[in-house]
């Protein structure tokens, strides 16, 4: 709580008081009250409480105390690819991924003077990356900051005519900005797709599809990557998003996040997950769960 600026502490005591009277409700997310991630809360879990987190490893652990039910973070961006990493934050966090939820996103530029003597903006490096050659057209400095509202929050306690924050609209109100722009990111086809993490797995029901989301290792040799893959071409099984990483310092183990489109159970993606297990050292899945939005 002490991390956000002035101008958030009082919205988050009275989040988080409401939060702690009813845990099992509580929906934690990183970044300042008015953060997309808080929208995101709200719009996936209309009932939920949104519980506000300096950091993503505060949000996790408010998850494995128990102090929320789940947490609910970004983890891609149509416009700019990889925001949490979220293959190094699960596997050592024991949580599981439950859900996900894509939201559009709008960028406002906020401040408390003219657009005239905005110098500096700071903001998350996805709202900065998202907005490049808006910022760069305006002549205006990029300075990154952990999420956007909380930037806002920064820029209203701040109150220097030369700052500025770009944040949902939302977060004018909220921390008392003027709203001199709205709608400023490079591209109108800006969405964030979020995924909710939970403690222990109960089984997914209701309808499909599914999306299973897992990591893996592949032997070190010749065409690894295309025989693990195989299983999945040969069974018919889409693969949503593949992504490489590098765990220490050797650059020899690469390892793999993958989302597919089908559920552990299911004849074909078992097949598929069998050979994929042949040719890795290990494979882990992170989650099954209901897909919010049609692939393809
Ligand atoms: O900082 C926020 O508002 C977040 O919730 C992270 C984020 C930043 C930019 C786009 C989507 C999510």
């Amino acid at each position: 709580m002490e991390n956000f600026a002035a101008p958030a502490r009082p919205i988050v005591q009275r989040m988080t008081e409401a939060a702690d009277a009813a845990p099992e409700r509580a929906v934690a997310f990183q970044g300042a009250p008015g953060a997309n991630s808080h929208v995101a809360a709200e719009q996936a879990f209309p009932d939920g409480l949104p519980l506000p987190c300096f950091d993503f490893a505060d949000a996790i652990e408010a998850v494995q105390t128990g102090a929320a039910d789940c947490a609910i973070i970004p983890i891609e961006n149509s416009l700019h690819g990889r925001v949490a990493d979220i293959h190094f934050l699960l596997p050592e966090s024991g949580l599981v991924i439950t859900g996900e939820h894509f939201l559009p996103i709008r960028h406002a530029l906020l401040a408390c003077g003219p657009k005239e003597e905005v110098r500096e903006v700071m903001s998350h490096p996805q709202a900065l990356g998202q907005c490049r050659h808006w910022l760069r057209a305006q002549g205006i400095a990029a300075v990154a900051y952990p999420d956007t509202a909380g930037a806002a929050a920064m820029v209203a306690e701040a109150r220097d005519p030369a700052i500025a924050a770009l944040a949902p609209p939302a977060a004018a109100a909220l921390y008392g900005l003027d709203l001199l722009e709205e709608d400023v990111s490079d591209a109108a086809h800006n969405v964030t797709r979020f995924v909710t993490l939970a403690r222990g797995s109960q089984p997914v029901s209701g309808d499909g599809p599914f999306m299973t989301t897992l990591i893996f290792e592949v032997r070190n040799v010749p065409a690894a990557l295309y025989k693990a893959l195989g299983g999945f071409a040969t069974n018919g099984v889409n693969m949503t998003k593949l992504e490489s990483y590098q765990r220490g310092a050797s650059f020899a183990a690469t390892e793999f996040y993958a989302d597919i489109v089908g559920r552990p159970g299911d004849p074909a993606t078992d097949r598929a997950l069998e050979e994929l297990g042949f040719h890795s050292k290990w494979v882990r899945l992170l989650g099954t769960y209901r897909q919010a939005m049609e692939r393809g």
